[in-house]
């Protein structure tokens, strides 16, 4: 790299403003796409990398994470004390632009607090860049303590105090990717309190705890090493603490913090988060909460894997670093050895479709740049199976129906996991849940998204599953999109999640295959729940049915029973009374008999307006839609009873059986009379 500030190889007279910058230079000056971009923002993204980097650190090693996180509020007196100022000791309060009298002080927090509200609902976190005191800077010591794999004594400088360098930069499912996060909160620290990072930290095993206190040099983009010591490992421990000190607004970003770690405890049953919170004078606001393990059962590690052969359309210059880089001896076995769904045949049939100068058994590192340009060409345009994710790990749909039911205690849930896609290359999968109903859940859309098993809470407008959810047309699910308590979840997990900056904060709408693997997730459980919609209507609608019977049963069985009791008042059984039957048919004789028994029974009491309601509550319990139809289908009824009028003495086309001087019943078959409810 040339001199920062020279003209970079330049002979006689060149651009005297042509300036190279190191990456943590760059970084400095473009802190807010990494997440740095207010000093409430820069608190919650400092805890979160920390948090982040302990889980990856204690799931590396198989672990169950237990992570302590400690946010500390630290005085002007502590900090000047800390950076070796003399404590002045104000003589006039009055004079400096930080001073403020009781009621402006009421006032301010009034506002604070009505801001923080209403971003709360906005889905945002306020902008964090009033800090408390109308001005006066809010200085902070956050650590983060796990039990995880640790870090190499001699690497760790390198690991924190150098932008760009890490440990996941492979094809493997982590949380941290960058190299960055942690030198991020350095910057930060160094910019806003000028205090360096402490850092202990023991491998599985190790016999001594490297301690180092350590800043960067930003212009070098190097490590800047303060104090380096070993000390003795007693007890065996092994994991990380990082502590450092930096300028911050906890009552703009305390409710951001609080349900990032209640999402993180529930994408991450299995990890137990010890928080708290200490203000500096004031116990009131102070914080103490524990998310506890709620399953012992971690999910299976993700594994590192190889390039889809798709990998190559997106990056052109990665054949030929494989090319180089590999250890095999023939094309054939590179393309089957470096890449997933290539087998040897395919690799053969492959090298054949790349023609002349090809050679099945010629070695990669002969290859030429042409030649490997080609090969890219083939590898992009060319149709491969999708990988199978078994290198990833996902929330799982059990963890995400947890989450759900934990955090919307939602009546009806739905969920859906998709088969593993290529994305740029990447393995990915997209898991979704939606929820309908739950208590204290606002009407409309209540989305949470996670990416790689972190919970992303900012950015919401411009993430690929707000605009899915937003694009569906959820009335055609039977959803009311305005009034229906909606919550969906969707996770997605890659080996590389294409997000947007690296503040790992939302993942964009324009990469369609996401798009569509997140739309094709969303609307399985939106399916699903359609189902379960239509089955309640059903039955809501079977209850109100009922109900509306239920509710005609006490006139019914009265004027029933009293047309029964008037006709058995007559000693001539009433078919003789009758005038005109001449469609009596073959029914005439059963029905007759029907009419004796009745009116029998009612003459001795068996039979009363009571007997007749309980019968029709029977009936009316046990019929459902379903029954009523078969029942009428069986019998070729339709779904009523016709009941006629009659003039006494007059003629009418059916079979009466029994009359009333006001009116007659219809006549049935054999077959009804022991089931129909007058019996
Ligand atoms: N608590 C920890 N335990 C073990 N190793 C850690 C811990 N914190 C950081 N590291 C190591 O330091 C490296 C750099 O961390 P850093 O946060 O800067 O970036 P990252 O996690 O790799 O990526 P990203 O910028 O995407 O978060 C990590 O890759 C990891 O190897």
């Amino acid at each position: 790299m040339p001199p920062k500030g020279s003209g970079a190889g330049s002979k006689g007279a060149g651009d005297k403003n042509l300036k190279s910058k190191s990456p943590a230079e760059f970084f400095q000056d473009n802190k807010g796409i990494a997440g740095f971009e207010n000093a409430g923002k820069s608190l919650y993204t400092t805890l979160r990398e920390f948090i982040e980097n302990s889980l990856d650190s204690a799931e590396s090693i198989g672990m169950l994470p237990e992570i302590n996180i400690s946010i500390e509020e630290v005085t002007l007196t502590q900090y000047e004390e800390l950076i070796g100022l003399k404590t002045h000791v104000r003589q006039d309060d009055s004079l400096y632009a930080d001073f403020e009298t009781e009621k402006e002080k009421t006032k301010r927090l009034k506002q604070e607090e009505r801001k923080a509200n209403a971003a709360a609902k906005k889905g945002g976190g306020g902008d964090g860049t009033r800090v408390p005191g109308g001005g006066k800077k809010a200085f902070f010591r956050i650590t983060v303590e796990d039990n995880g794999k640790g870090m190499a004594h001699n690497d760790i400088p390198n690991m924190l105090g150098r932008v760009l360098s890490g440990t996941k930069y492979g094809v493997r499912q982590t949380r941290g990717k960058f190299g960055l996060g942690s030198k991020m909160a350095l910057i930060w620290s160094k910019q806003t309190t000028g205090l360096p990072i402490n850092i202990t930290s023991a491998q599985p095993n190790q016999k001594f705890i490297s301690n180092y206190v350590l800043d960067i040099d930003i212009e070098r983009n190097e490590p800047n090493v303060h104090k380096e010591e070993k000390t003795d490992n007693d007890k065996n421990w092994n994991g990380a603490i990082l502590s450092v000190i930096i300028e911050g607004n906890w009552s703009a970003y305390r409710n951001k913090v609080l349900s990032y770690l209640r999402q993180m405890a529930i994408v991450t049953p299995y990890a137990q988060f010890n928080f708290k919170y200490v203000g500096a004078t004031d116990a009131k606001g102070n914080v103490d909460v524990v998310f506890r393990r709620r399953t012992e059962v971690m999910p299976t590690l993700p594994t590192t894997t190889k390039h889809h052969p798709s990998a190559a359309k997106e990056n052109q210059l990665l054949i030929k670093d494989l090319l180089s880089n590999t250890r095999e001896k023939t094309l054939q076995n590179f393309l089957q050895k470096e890449f997933t769904c290539i087998d040897k045949a395919h690799a053969g049939r492959l090298i054949a479709e790349l023609g002349k100068g090809f050679d099945a058994q010629m070695p990669p590192k002969e290859v030429t740049d042409t030649q490997g340009t080609r090969i890219q060409q083939l590898l992009s345009s060319a149709r491969f199976a999708d990988p199978d994710g078994g290198c990833l790990s996902p929330a799982g749909e059990y963890n995400l129906r947890l989450g759900i039911m934990k955090e919307l205690s939602p009546d009806w849930v739905a969920s859906f996991v998709g088969p593993a896609l290529a994305c740029a290359g990447h393995p990915l999968i997209v898991e979704a849940c939606v929820s309908l109903g739950g208590k204290d859940v606002k009407a409309g859309f209540n989305v949470f998204r996670f990416a790689n098993r972190i919970p992303l809470l900012f950015e919401a407008g411009s993430d690929v599953v707000t605009r899915c959810v937003q694009r569906l047309n959820w009335g055609s699910y039977k959803i009311d999109k305005n009034n229906d308590k909606i919550g969906i979840f969707v996770s997605i997990v890659s080996t590389k999640i294409p997000f947007k900056g690296t503040s790992k904060e939302y993942i964009g709408d324009d990469n369609v295959d996401i798009a569509e693997a997140v739309d094709r997730a969303i609307r399985a459980c939106a399916i699903q729940l359609k189902g379960k919609i239509s089955r309640a209507q059903a039955a809501k609608e079977k209850r109100a049915r009922k109900k509306v019977l239920q509710r005609y049963i006490p006139d019914v069985s009265r004027a029933i029973a009293g047309c029964l009791k008037d006709s058995a008042a007559f000693a001539e059984p009433p078919h003789k009374r009758a005038k005109n039957n001449a469609n009596a048919g073959t029914l005439w004789e059963v029905d007759l008999a029907w009419e004796k028994e009745i009116l029998d029974k009612v003459r001795n009491g068996q039979v009363t307006a009571a007997t007749l309601a309980r019968k029709l509550e029977d009936f009316v319990e046990s019929m459902d839609s379903e029954q009523a139809l078969e029942h009428s289908m069986q019998n070729k009824e339709g779904l009523t009873d016709a009941v006629h009028l009659m003039n006494v003495g007059g003629s009418h086309e059916f079979a009466p059986i029994v009359y009333h001087p006001a009116l007659a019943f219809k006549g049935l078959k054999a077959s009804v009379l022991g089931k129909h409810p007058l019996r």
